[in-house]
């Protein structure tokens, strides 16, 4: 077997395999079993910032400059084996380091009898700054009131059961996971093609729960892309971003660099958004949506003013505005650092909980939310649990999957993502 644990296949797939293996042998697609043993590389990329760092003190992924595609996965844990919990970690660890160079996850066999550890349709591709960050869910440290891996003392007080927010629509088989890993690339089938070779090593370990894949495109010259609602989405961050995402001395030690990740996955009423007037969506929001400025301000980044009046002394920004009931002052300080990305599945039959209550054939489409901070508890908790009570936002989303993930610290060679918690 080989070290990604992959096992032999069914005998007459094996056939299929040598056959193909032949095929591409014979320069099918110019690539013999030595040349692909050490991929070339690739020159087109070489020498550019391609490659995002995996090694280091924290894990890549989180503050990295959002790349234009994700592909999110979350995982349940099948083992009941404490020893293939580290094992599938280290195998990651490695094939991650590997993946983000822009290499396959093993390097390719010569034998081409047994099955080669990569799928090789990420061949050539170069890096495409991918990143690969892994995170923990409750479920690792205990699942159904059971200890399964030794882990329930090192769970952390922060990594808590969502509580259930107002509209949530939550569905289990988009929800929860013990183990998640989110690819993020700027070419969508070099974050499949990782997810998929992650996936691969599980065999027997883990299996997928839910994925989602997202995408998030910035107009050239511009600082922020754009959500689907037609807003720039993603202009105020957090000034002091550090404090904001990085688990400081109040954690556990294991998880101290590390980040609490939620993910929720929510559909928004496009058919319905699309026909309000643009007005009402500017004061569904609280800025423009063409600038991206504050409501009555003119460009994006002019500070946002919650105390600001019009002629009849009405507050410039709506009480209900998604800007005002998501900002600091709104939340008693809570801040959080967002990174999310828009998501397109095509249509479903939906039946709408807000007027005009339609039903049919709806895009299954809106919003990957992701957010990082060292505490979910004073972050995504609180400033969620006011805005999904009073957003005139909420009209047009529905959160409708969920998970919160202890994002640990980074690895350097050698270790491996998660070792701070198993030698805890
Ligand atoms: C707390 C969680 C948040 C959820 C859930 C959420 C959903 C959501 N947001 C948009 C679009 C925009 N959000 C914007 C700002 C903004 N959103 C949150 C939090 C959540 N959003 C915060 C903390 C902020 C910053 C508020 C501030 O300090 O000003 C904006 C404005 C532009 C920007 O600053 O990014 C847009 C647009 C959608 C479409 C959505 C779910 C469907
Ligand atoms: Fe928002």
């Amino acid at each position: 077997m080989s070290i990604s644990g992959r096992k032999p296949p069914h005998p007459s797939r094996r056939g299929f395999l040598a056959t193909a293996g032949s095929l591409v042998a014979a320069g099918g697609i110019g690539l013999t079993a030595e040349a692909a043993t050490t991929p070339a590389p690739d020159k087109k990329r070489a020498g550019t910032p391609a490659a995002e760092p995996f090694w280091g003190a924290r894990q890549s992924g989180i503050l990295t400059p959002a790349q234009s595609h994700t592909y999110f996965a979350a995982f349940d844990l099948t083992t009941t084996k404490r020893e293939d919990v580290v094992k599938l970690l280290q195998r990651w660890t490695e094939a991650a380091a590997r993946l983000t160079r822009g290499e396959p996850a093993e390097p390719i066999p010569a034998d081409q009898s047994v099955p080669a550890g990569d799928s090789a349709d990420g061949l050539g591709l170069g890096p495409a700054r991918l990143t690969l960050t892994f995170g923990f869910g409750a479920g690792l440290f205990t699942k159904d009131g059971q200890d399964r891996y030794g882990l329930a003392a090192h769970r952390p007080e922060a990594l808590v059961d969502l509580p259930r927010f107002n509209g949530d629509q939550l569905v289990p088989a988009r929800t929860g996971g013990d183990l998640s890993v989110q690819a993020c690339a700027d070419d969508p089938q070099v974050a499949f093609h990782a997810v998929r070779q992650l996936s691969a090593m599980a065999y027997d370990i883990a299996e997928m729960r839910w994925v989602q894949t997202g995408f998030s495109s910035q107009p050239p010259g511009e600082k922020t892309p754009r959500n689907l609602m037609g807003f720039k989405d993603g202009t105020r961050q957090p000034d002091q971003i550090d404090k904001v995402v990085w688990v400081g001395p109040e954690g556990p030690a294991w998880m101290q660099g590390g980040s609490y990740m939620v993910v929720r996955r929510v559909r928004i009423s496009l058919e319905h958004w699309d026909r309000m007037n643009v007005d009402f969506q500017e004061k569904t929001i609280g800025r423009h949506k063409y600038s991206g400025a504050p409501l009555g301000k003119k460009k994006e980044f002019d500070e946002v003013d919650l105390d600001a009046t019009d002629a009849e002394g009405n507050p410039v920004m709506p009480e209900n505005s998604h800007v005002r009931l998501s900002h600091s002052s709104s939340n008693d300080g809570a801040e959080i650092y967002r990174r999310g990305y828009s998501y397109n599945d095509g249509v479903a039959f939906t039946a709408e909980r807000w007027p005009p209550w339609k039903q049919g054939m709806l895009y299954d489409a809106g919003l990957l939310f992701v957010c990082y901070q060292r505490d979910p508890r004073t972050g995504f908790i609180k400033i969620f649990g006011n805005s999904s009570k009073f957003d005139m936002l909420n009209q047009f989303a529905t959160h409708v999957g969920s998970g919160l993930f202890a994002c640990p610290p980074g690895a350097r060679p050698g270790g491996y993502i998660g070792q701070s918690l198993f030698e805890a």
